[in-house]
């Protein structure tokens, strides 16, 4: 590909014009510069453009329609939206019609130009073997599934890839967010950058606007040094918000102002740094429903859920049990450094029958557990554990019993009681963490935490 690229440019003030147009060609980008609709559309008809950019305003009608039409008889042209400042109704409009991205009037010439960029590697990566195959390998050989949802959610992923939309990942534990999260980044043009993801339930309340925002040195005890925060690591790539209800409310305020802004401002700095970073966020529950209970905030939900991506459960695709099974023993026993078992009739048609609440996630700790019973080349069904609410772990719903006299330091004896109490928690209320943590008289957040410490994730 060694001819300039072409941009087209449509906007009737001819000072916006003159700066996208000398920007464009500092790039070395060719454009060519129309008043209104009627003249873009000869100019799209007449020849090839790499990347469009339209305001949102113009004299015989409304920008959104160039959009609706360019991503319907142009899908593989970048359009991005000029709109006026503050209407991000309008961003959000343009974004959720196929607009790969907006920049806001007046026009940062920072900003302009990480657009520019990047919709430049996209017509790096737009090869034609991805126009005729959105479901990539890349995707293929990640998410495990020939059914019609996966195959669905593979050419999804590929076309919200070459978008720089928010998009909201939503879905059961253990469905697969995070793989998808990772795929969408590595699919698009920010791929070479970071992918920096965030557990929004994990991090103390009051670490968090540090951890994202990061801090100035004595800005608070214990800040010895000035420490750049998660928006900064993922400069250029995508920042991963995962389990993003979790997200206090006074950081819902301040996560908007960021996407707003499009800049972050340090704890205890003054200046504002510009960041250019993509949010791709994920959630187990209904965010809509906390928006409704007050939980979440309306307008940081609006922006985050331009675009929603729904990940089914493993009980909504069943004919994809098998190829996951292979594929996961496949992965066991490299990582074991043993040949790979096979799974029996009987094994088969017992994981077959069960529910898998806990889904993909579920089906890899079960089948791990059954490799290391089994003993010889293959999984028999008496090495497939199946724990159900009225048979846990333990084999008995009884109750947690006092220390074996058997030396054991109560330490350890009160983490094994702790495990157990918190295994059967998410047993009883089918993974679902936030519903656990009720049972358990304690916080999303402090669960979370206790998992983790304790190795049970
Ligand atoms: N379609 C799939 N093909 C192959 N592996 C998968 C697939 N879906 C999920 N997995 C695997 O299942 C495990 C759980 O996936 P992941 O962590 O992405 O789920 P999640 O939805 O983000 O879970 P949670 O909501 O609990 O954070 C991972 O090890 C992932 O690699």
């Amino acid at each position: 590909m060694s001819s300039k690229p072409r941009a087209l440019i449509v906007d009737d003030e001819p000072d916006i014009l003159e700066l996208l147009g000398m920007t464009l060609a500092r790039m070395s980008v060719d454009s060519v510069a129309t008043a209104d609709l009627a003249e873009a559309n000869r100019a799209l008809e007449a020849g090839h453009f790499d990347l469009c950019l339209t305001d949102m305003r113009l004299p015989d009608g409304d920008g959104m329609s160039l959009v609706r039409w360019i991503t319907d008889h142009r899908p593989q042209l970048p359009v991005a939206v000029i709109t006026a400042h503050g209407n991000v109704e309008a961003a959000v409009a343009a974004l959720k019609a196929g607009a790969f991205d907006f920049v806001s009037k007046p026009v940062d010439l920072q900003e302009l130009r990480a657009l520019i960029t990047t919709a430049l590697k996209l017509r790096e990566t737009g090869d034609d073997r991805r126009k005729e195959d959105p479901d990539s390998e890349l995707a293929r050989s990640r998410l495990t599934g020939d059914s019609p949802e996966m195959r669905q959610l593979r050419q999804l992923i590929g076309r919200v890839a070459r978008s720089q939309a928010p998009v909201l990942i939503s879905g059961e534990s253990g469905t697969g967010k995070e793989l998808v999260a990772r795929l969408i980044h590595d699919s698009g043009p920010r791929a070479s950058a970071p992918f920096v993801p965030v557990n929004c339930g994990a991090i103390p309340a009051e670490l968090m606007e540090s951890e994202l925002f990061g801090h100035r040195k004595g800005s608070f005890t214990g800040a010895t040094a000035d420490r750049e925060g998660l928006f900064q690591a993922a400069e250029g790539g995508t920042l991963f918000l995962d389990e993003v209800a979790e997200l206090p409310l006074a950081m819902q305020v301040k996560l908007l102002r960021v996407i707003q802004e499009r800049s972050v401002r340090p704890v205890g700095g003054r200046e504002e740094i510009p960041v250019d970073v993509r949010i791709l966020s994920a959630t187990h529950r209904n965010l809509a429903e906390a928006v409704q209970a007050g939980e979440f905030r309306e307008d940081i939900f609006y922006r985050l859920n331009v675009i929603e991506l729904p990940v089914p459960s493993l009980r909504q695709r069943r004919e994809d049990l098998p190829g996951l099974i292979e594929d996961i023993l496949a992965n066991l026993a490299c990582r074991l450094d043993m040949p790979q078992p096979r799974l029996s009739d009987a094994a088969l048609e017992k994981l077959q029958s069960h529910p898998f609440p806990g889904n993909v996630r579920e089906l890899e700790n079960m089948l791990e557990r059954a490799i290391t019973l089994s003993d010889g080349g293959q999984i028999e069904a008496a090495d497939i554990f199946i724990k159900t609410p009225t048979q846990p772990a333990n084999g008995g719903e009884g109750e947690l019993s006092l220390p074996p006299d058997n030396g054991q330091p109560l330490p350890d004896f009160l983490e094994d009681m702790e495990r157990e109490a918190i295994q059967r928690a998410l047993e009883r209320c089918r993974f679902n963490k936030t519903e656990a943590a009720r049972t358990l008289g304690m916080t999303f957040r402090q669960l979370r935490y206790r998992i983790k410490k304790l190795d049970l994730d």
